[in-house]
């Protein structure tokens, strides 16, 4: 087994700040108003910063294996950069340089109004590219419509708002995030869950019965049905084609959740039969929060993004061009620049979403060598995030721990390894997404390390 520690100042962290880069961006994101004095020893820390890394580069630092501690105490939270990060829901939302300079450049809130002329909407802006921005998000997904929104949730809600009525059933998974109950609540519907099968995975063969029930009750069918491709739970996958084909045979609308999926693998909505399309820029688009994206065909789209019909009784003022679903205008300033920014190295990774999943599966593989673990998503793995249980391993060491179930993540945070609940040691998640073959394998010497320290079994 390779030693971690090395492994950790060597190879892991090499691509690890465009330093001079990041200096420049801390230096225009210093608020207005700080004193010269303050200035000066904001960007000496970040000096200081560069000296400990040479440090350790040349091996001299006394502290070298505790380099995200190093960086903690110079005063900057370099997460991803200091760290393998492997958060279950932040890995692909993180954002990338370009969309770092974006969000500091365009970070004033309206600051894409500046060249908002006719018809006065942000999907219609030129200068920025905003309005062709638009147009390459409803292809990226093959839908007719884009628009950008403040996260899925809204997404949700725009299409439930649109098309729930009060007290209509809306068809959902048993593994369905809580934001679309609460968007079929706001609209006062009622949402149906779908049961699972013994894989975790959506029971395609119960969701015709499931229909009939609601017929039978409600007097008419569900009025929408919304999937997530992968769920939030196992990131099992989940086969919409399928699931889409029997509400059609309803015909029930179909809102695929791709929160995880748009932004690291390619969807082609149309191909999989989905209606509306919903997407999260920070939890999959490499985007600042709240961002995300609802798409659609011809068919919907004159419906959910229908114009405003108000007119003021008194002024007679109407806001014609304005979409009563998005309020007008939805994201103003750095976080739309930001996803605008990180957009072609999003659209290009998804090309690499096969090369993730071998990733995963070569972690897991690994993982799995520690006698005792298991894993509770669908194994092989189709997607980098994985439910992984260790009640018979580290849970055991935790019993018999001074820091209880917080030694797991102490033990992984010494080694460079970041993003993990604290205190969990029974059943919890992790994503690997966008790990490199390289801390991949650091990853999985880093559990097992960590397994051969605690007297665990390792093959
Ligand atoms: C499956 C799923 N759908 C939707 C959401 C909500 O996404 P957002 O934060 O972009 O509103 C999440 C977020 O955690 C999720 O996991």
């Amino acid at each position: 087994m390779k030693g971690a520690k090395d492994h950790l100042i060597g190879k892991t962290f090499e691509a690890l700040f465009e330093l001079e880069d990041m200096r420049e961006v801390i230096r225009r994101s210093l608020p207005t108003g700080m004193s010269a004095t303050e200035e000066t020893a904001f960007m000496e820390s970040t000096a200081n910063l560069k000296s400990v890394i040479e440090d350790l580069e040349k091996g001299t630092s006394e502290n070298q294996t505790n380099f995200p501690q190093i960086v903690d105490r110079i005063g900057l939270r370099y997460r991803e950069e200091g760290s393998i990060n492997i958060q279950p829901i932040q890995a692909a939302g993180r954002l990338t340089p370009e969309a770092r300079k974006a969000l500091i450049s365009y970070g004033d809130g309206y600051s894409t109004c500046d060249s908002c002329r006719k018809p006065f909407r942000l999907d219609k802006i030129s200068r920025p590219p905003i309005a062709d921005f638009h147009e390459e998000l409803a292809g990226f997904v093959n839908m007719d419509t884009a628009r950008v929104v403040p996260g899925a949730r809204r997404g949700f809600q725009a299409v439930t708002s649109s098309l729930v009525g009060k007290g209509d059933s809306v068809i959902v998974s048993s593994l369905a995030h809580y934001t679309e109950f609460l968007a079929v609540e706001a609209a006062g519907g009622k949402v149906r869950e779908i049961p699972l099968d013994h894989g975790n995975k959506v029971d395609i063969d119960s969701m015709a019965e499931k229909i009939e029930d609601v017929i039978r009750e409600d007097g008419k069918p569900p009025s929408l049905m919304m999937m997530d491709h992968y769920d939030y739970q196992y990131a099992n996958q989940h086969d919409i084609r399928s699931i889409a084909k029997v509400a059609h045979d309803y015909d029930i609308p179909v809102l695929y959740n791709g929160a995880y999926t748009v932004g690291v693998m390619p969807v082609d909505a149309k191909k999989l039969g989905a209606d509306f399309v919903v997407g999260s820029g920070h939890k999959s688009m490499a985007s600042p929060a709240p961002s995300g994206i609802l798409a659609t065909t011809d068919e919907y789209s004159d419906l959910v993004f229908r114009t405003t019909r108000m007119k003021g009784d008194v002024t007679g003022r109407k806001f014609g061009i304005k979409e009563v679903e998005m309020m007008g205008c939805t994201l103003m300033g750095g976080t739309l620049l930001a996803m605008m920014a990180s957009f072609p190295h999003v659209k290009e990774r998804t090309q690499n979403w096969d090369e993730e999943v071998r990733n995963s599966n070569r972690f897991i593989e690994e993982f799995l060598k520690i006698e005792g673990n298991k894993v509770l998503s669908e194994y092989p793995r189709r997607h980098t995030l994985t439910k992984v249980d260790t009640t018979h391993t580290f849970d055991k060491v935790a019993k018999e721990h001074k820091r209880r179930g917080f030694f797991l993540s102490d033990e992984l945070s010494k080694l460079g390894i970041v993003g993990m609940f604290p205190g969990a040691t029974r059943a919890w998640k992790l994503n690997t997404y966008g790990l490199s073959r390289e801390k991949i394998d650091y990853l999985s010497d880093a559990f097992k390390e960590i397994a051969v320290k605690y007297n665990l079994n390792v093959d």
